[in-house]
């Protein structure tokens, strides 16, 4: 390749180079923190520190750069989703869909979540996680217990994803970079 083909393709890649943020949310042991794992080095880890707060992680994928607020999911961090949430292009929620006794209190935080004026119109991508487990909910069971038919406000979309196994990782990540684009 010439060198004036070598600048053209450094610009480009300058004009394509879309920034966006994004908020992981959902109750404690769902997979959040190791969903960025998975998608920022591919590698999964079962012996996980619960998120303390939060974390910001940056990762670029092609000529998309991603801010990743990572918040903590334990009832005493779950007042601060709101505040991550309000400048985000897209809040990602993340549910152990194999966790039966959890899913009424994870479909609850959701909802309330979305309730708020702030937070109306942001697009939102439910990932019902770990299905690598036998007991995990069909993707039909998932949709109708979190009751993600009656949110209509919002473009939403829902992926059966593991993070263990990296099943449905690829989805996630083109629909993140998609809606790279809606904001910037
Ligand atoms: N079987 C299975 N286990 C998973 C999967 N994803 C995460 N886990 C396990 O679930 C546990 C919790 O994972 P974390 O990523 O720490 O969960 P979190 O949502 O970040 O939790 P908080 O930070 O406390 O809000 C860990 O033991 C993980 O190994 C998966 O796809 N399959
Ligand atoms: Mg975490």
């Amino acid at each position: 390749m010439g060198w004036w083909d070598s600048l053209l393709n450094w610009l480009r890649s300058l004009f394509f180079k879309q920034e966006m943020e994004l908020s992981l949310i959902g109750l404690q042991n769902a997979g959040k923190t190791s969903l960025v794992n998975v998608i920022a080095t591919g590698g999964y880890c079962e012996d996980m520190i619960p998120t303390v707060g939060f974390n910001m992680r940056k990762l670029t994928k092609g000529n998309v750069t991603i801010k990743l607020w990572d918040l903590g999911g334990q009832p005493r961090f779950r007042s601060m989703w709101e505040r991550y949430c309000r400048a985000v292009s897209a809040i990602v929620y993340v549910v152990d869909a194999a966790d039966h006794d959890n899913l009424p209190t994870s479909r609850s935080e959701l909802h309330d979540l979305l309730s708020k004026p702030s937070l109306s119109g942001i697009p939102l991508l439910v990932l019902g996680n770990k299905i690598d487990k036998p007991e995990t909910l069909s993707k039909q069971g998932f949709t109708d217990e979190m009751g993600l038919r009656s949110i209509v406000d919002r473009e939403v979309c829902c992926f059966m994803i593991s993070c263990k196994n990296s099943t449905n990782i690829d989805s996630v990540i083109q629909w993140l970079v998609k809606h790279s684009k809606s904001t910037n």
